[in-house]
């Protein structure tokens, strides 16, 4: 066992665990950063060229966050010196009384965020070659954009080494000994710190079995898939066209979202936000692709410039709640371990607020923002009144 105490380790160096790592050690706290694979990997969450950020959200405490957020990586790109950030706008679509579309209307109506709501007869001057479903209506989140994930990634653990944190990678976490002094094991050694945080993504609770308890999580595997551009150029970034969000069916998390060619030229990013439950041990052994289907469909009637087969189709994990809500908290018996987890496909935009939020209940401050909604009571059946 190394003879060190660091004031903290976090466990799992994807977006969460790396941006808490980042503020541990930024306020120089004594950091270790353990990640099971060899960075960079493609395994968990976190890997990709993009991830869409927004403040288009259906309550005001995410809206809230990412305020917050935007600033944050703001300061992470001056840090850096590298662009994290691009803003392309994210068109949000929807029936106007649909839950999703008004929900979302509503919030950034009430918050004053800047927002352009687009008529239907003028919709294909602003978005060319797209085809706004017949009853439904739309508005643009101008602030929203694009984030760099990948660059976000390598940049964030590359300041958290100069700030004096350490990172071993490819060391699997095998034990947890809780106690006001936690000791972490791994096939080459064992760690101790005053504090704990899991930031495991789809491994939450393998790692959470080491300290007696379980979250109501459920992994799903996400193909990640790409569209040909008939004429090149046309859903481009760099012709500005924007991402987007719709809702496809009755359902609030049945949403297609997509992404202007960017990471792939000649290629848009369309997903569908609901995949299919998955051991994140066996992600290649979860073959269904009734999500293809789906956005085939779709992709058939509101994109007509793109190839409405998928040209590439790659793999990412989401790890969900309940009820879609992040896992911010202390364990309920060790209060010196913390827990990130449950980031249900959307976490990523959140990444340095999450990891703020993490650093401050690892180091025992106010958080900064209501942790009420993400709070593991939430999941405890009602007691009797009997
Ligand atoms: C297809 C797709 C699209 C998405 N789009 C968006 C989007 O547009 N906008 C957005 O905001 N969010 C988006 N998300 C969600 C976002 O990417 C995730 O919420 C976020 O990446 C979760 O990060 P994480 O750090 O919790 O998990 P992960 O990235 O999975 O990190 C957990 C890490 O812990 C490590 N680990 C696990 N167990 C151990 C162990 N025993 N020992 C050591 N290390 C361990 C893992 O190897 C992994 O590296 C998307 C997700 C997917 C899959
Ligand atoms: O978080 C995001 O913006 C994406 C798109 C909408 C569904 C989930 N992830």
């Amino acid at each position: 066992m190394s003879s060190q105490i660091y004031d903290c380790i976090v466990i799992g160096a994807g977006i969460q665990g790396s941006c808490t790592a980042y503020y541990h050690a930024k306020n120089n706290k004594k950091t270790l950063l353990l990640e099971q694979f060899f960075l960079p990997h493609s395994r968990g969450s976190s890997h990709g060229q993009t991830r869409i950020i927004r403040k288009a959200y259906q309550q005001d405490f995410y809206l809230r966050m990412m305020e917050e957020s935007y600033k944050l990586w703001a300061e992470l790109e001056r840090d850096a010196g590298v662009q994290l950030y691009r803003c392309t706008g994210l068109l949000v679509m929807g029936p106007e009384d649909g839950q999703y579309y008004s929900a979302v209307k509503d919030v950034l109506q009430r918050n004053k965020v800047p927002t352009v709501m687009l008529k239907r007869e003028e919709f294909n001057q602003h978005i060319p070659n797209f085809n706004l479903v017949s009853g439904e209506n739309a508005l643009v989140d101008t602030s929203a954009g694009v984030l760099y994930a990948d660059k976000a990634l390598d940049s964030l653990q590359r300041l958290f080494q100069s700030h004096g944190g350490v990172i071993k990678d490819g060391e699997k976490v095998t034990g947890i000994k809780p106690g006001p002094v936690v000791t972490v094991t791994t096939a080459s050694g064992a760690y101790q710190a005053k504090s704990l945080v899991i930031t495991a993504g789809p491994w939450t609770n393998t790692l959470l079995s080491h300290t007696g308890m379980a979250l109501p999580l459920k992994v799903e595997k996400i193909n990640v898939c790409y569209w040909r551009e008939k004429v090149p150029g046309s859903y481009d970034v760099h012709n500005r066209f924007p991402c987007f969000s719709r809702q496809d069916g009755p359902e609030v998390d049945q949403i297609i979202y997509g992404l202007p060619s960017n990471e792939y030229p000649g290629l848009m990013k369309v997903c569908y936000h609901i995949g299919k439950e998955t051991d994140p041990d066996a992600r290649d052994n979860q073959t269904d692709q009734s999500d293809i289907q789906v956005l085939q469909r779709f992709v058939a009637r509101c994109m007509p410039g793109l190839v409405p087969v998928p040209a590439v189709v790659e793999s990412c994990l989401y790890t969900l709640t309940p009820d879609n809500h992040f896992v911010l908290d202390c364990h309920p018996t060790y209060s010196n371990i913390i827990i990130g987890a449950g980031f249900s496909g959307h976490g990523f935009k959140f990444g340095p607020v999450i990891g703020k939020i993490l650093y401050e209940l690892s180091t025992g401050q106010v958080p900064s923002h209501n942790l009420s909604p993400f709070k593991i009571t939430r999941f405890q059946t009602p007691k009797s009144a009997l």
